[in-house]
């Protein structure tokens, strides 16, 4: 038996749409593998109820489909589904994590980020990559077709979770498939910008590097109480605040000692709308691990 944890993500950062994500150094999802002729899943934890236990439906049945490792897979989850942390990431990372570990399969980081995506397809209807990348790997990622890298980082953030599900198959679909030059040029810059804050460890640079006008207004739109959390945000002190992947949650970047700032400010800029939210001060953390054996 085997069991792995992997982090929370959150993925896009603005300017990264299905590219960049980070690690969140809580909460996490646990997932314990035992081998078995036939996958079978059994959930618990956060939202479980809300959560298929068909193999082909769940993401890390479809990672054991896809390492072809069949396993007893129990899920104790600790990222709420339909979140925009990467829960669903969170349980397929855990358990190519776990299965590799339990048949010795020896594979690399690459090959068990791919495996995770066709999780990720399964319940968004593609393999992007930027949540699973991160939940394994730690730090921030960097994903592309030909591969995916991760940079270590020392960031502080704020995640908000409002009392709201957002399904990341609904949010793909108001993502505008053209955008002009112009907005091609600043997304390109605000991602540069980003990604050289990330190896600064500057969340100055990082908050404007988020900056991004064509997918974060559409799935702004789509969060009640969004531009009053963020406005709460920016004036509390954060560097930068944006959608966290495909939505419901806000991620907000900032100095440490700012987050319970920040926190509070997220959280009574959704109340102030009747919406419950619920804050995590975290920093980019590391990925997933092997708790026991
Ligand atoms: N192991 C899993 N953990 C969480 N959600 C899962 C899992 N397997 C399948 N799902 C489904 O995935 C959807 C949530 O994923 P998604 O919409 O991408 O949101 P999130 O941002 O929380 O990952 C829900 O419909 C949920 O039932
Ligand atoms: N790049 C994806 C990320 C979805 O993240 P999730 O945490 O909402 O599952 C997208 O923006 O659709």
């Amino acid at each position: 038996m085997v069991t792995a944890w992997a982090p929370a993500t959150s993925a896009n950062l603005g300017s990264g749409f299905d590219t960049f994500g980070v690690a969140l150094d809580r909460p996490g999802d646990v997932v314990t593998v035992e081998r078995a002729e036939e996958t079978t899943i059994e959930m618990r934890g956060l939202g479980s109820e809300f959560i298929p236990e068909d193999p082909a439906k769940n993401t890390a049945g479809v990672v054991a489909a896809e390492l072809d490792a069949p396993a007893r897979i129990t899920i104790d989850k600790g990222v709420r589904p339909s979140s925009g942390l990467g829960s669903s990431a969170a349980s397929a990372a855990a358990a190519a994590v776990a299965l590799d570990d339990l048949y010795d399969l020896g594979l690399d980081d690459e090959t068990l980020v791919r495996a995770a995506a066709e999780g990720e397809a399964v319940v968004s209807g593609d393999a992007h990559a930027d949540n699973v990348a991160p939940s394994i790997l730690g730090g921030f990622t960097i994903v592309r077709e030909d591969g995916v890298f991760s940079v270590d980082t020392d960031l502080a953030l704020v995640a908000c979770l409002p009392d709201r599900v957002g399904s990341t198959r609904e949010a793909r679909d108001v993502v505008p498939q053209e955008t002009t030059l112009d907005e091609l040029v600043h997304t390109v810059g605000s991602a540069a910008t980003l990604v050289a804050g990330m190896y600064e460890n500057d969340p100055v640079r990082v908050g404007r590097g988020m900056d991004e006008r064509v997918v974060t207004p559409a799935r702004a739109a789509l969060i009640d109480g969004y531009d009053a959390a963020r406005e709460a945000a920016l004036d509390a002190g954060a560097t930068g605040v944006t959608v966290s992947g495909a939505g419901p949650s806000v991620l907000a970047v900032c100095y440490p000692g700012r987050r319970r700032d920040i926190a509070a400010a997220l959280t009574s800029g959704f109340d102030a709308e009747g919406i419950d939210a619920r804050a995590f001060q975290t920093r980019v953390g590391d990925g997933a691990y092997i708790l026991d054996r």
